[in-house]
């Protein structure tokens, strides 16, 4: 195991791509609500490094309101072909406005105008008024549309992840890494 979870991260980041797994960087995304209510959903990874797990999401959604109210979240990588899975808990940050706004030029046109199309877990009428938004968005910019404030990065600032690889007779390797004072501390956890 590397001497940090990024660095192994980033070690089994690879073979899941190596292993041409569909979506790779497909990770659930858990929340909770100031209450106490879990929420989880999909999300895709669009960056890490030792600052942390980069996505991009609608701060306006169900898990940017859960989040501007309880910033902390838990990430699963759910690898099954490999039997592995990755599980990253920690803190929750907002992109820098320039980042996000460097990622949002990067997308296709037709996502961006999605973004501005989509009040993301509102209840919508219907299908054509979703497509009409959509229709009206694309004349007003033609091109160029500019990164919305209500849309941007998210980056979970990991304290804790662990690292599972499944075994025979259910007797899995599971091994933790957590943040402390004096750095990365590594664990073995029973299966
Ligand atoms: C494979 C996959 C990838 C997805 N990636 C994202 C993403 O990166 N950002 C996002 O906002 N929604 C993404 N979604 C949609 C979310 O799962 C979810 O439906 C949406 O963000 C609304 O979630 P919420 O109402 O809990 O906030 C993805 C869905 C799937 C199935
Ligand atoms: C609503 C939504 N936003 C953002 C994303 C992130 O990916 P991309 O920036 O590649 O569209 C996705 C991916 O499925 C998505 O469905």
């Amino acid at each position: 195991m590397a001497p940090d979870p990024v660095s192994q991260f980033a070690s089994w980041f690879a073979d899941a791509v190596e292993a041409g797994l569909p979506e790779p960087n497909a990770m659930v995304l858990a929340t909770s609500s100031a209450g106490g209510l879990p929420t989880a959903r999909t999300v895709l990874l669009k960056g890490y490094d030792q600052q942390g797990f980069v996505f991009y999401t609608n701060y306006e959604s169900r898990k940017g309101r859960d989040l501007a109210e309880n910033p902390r979240a838990c990430l699963l990588f759910p690898w099954h072909p490999l039997r592995r899975q990755v599980r990253v808990e920690g803190k929750v940050t907002k992109l820098p406005r320039e980042d996000s706004a460097a990622y949002f030029h990067s997308r296709p046109y037709g996502s961006r105008i999605g973004a501005w199309a989509s009040r993301q877990s509102a209840v919508v009428r219907s299908r054509d008024e979703l497509d009409a938004r959509f229709r009206e968005l694309a004349e007003r910019w033609p091109e160029d549309p500019p990164l919305p404030d209500f849309w941007g990065g998210l980056r979970v600032v990991p304290s804790e992840v662990e690292f599972w690889q499944g075994q025979i007779d259910r007797m899995h390797d599971r091994l933790r890494y957590r943040h402390t004072k004096a750095g990365w501390t590594l664990e073995r956890l029973a299966p």
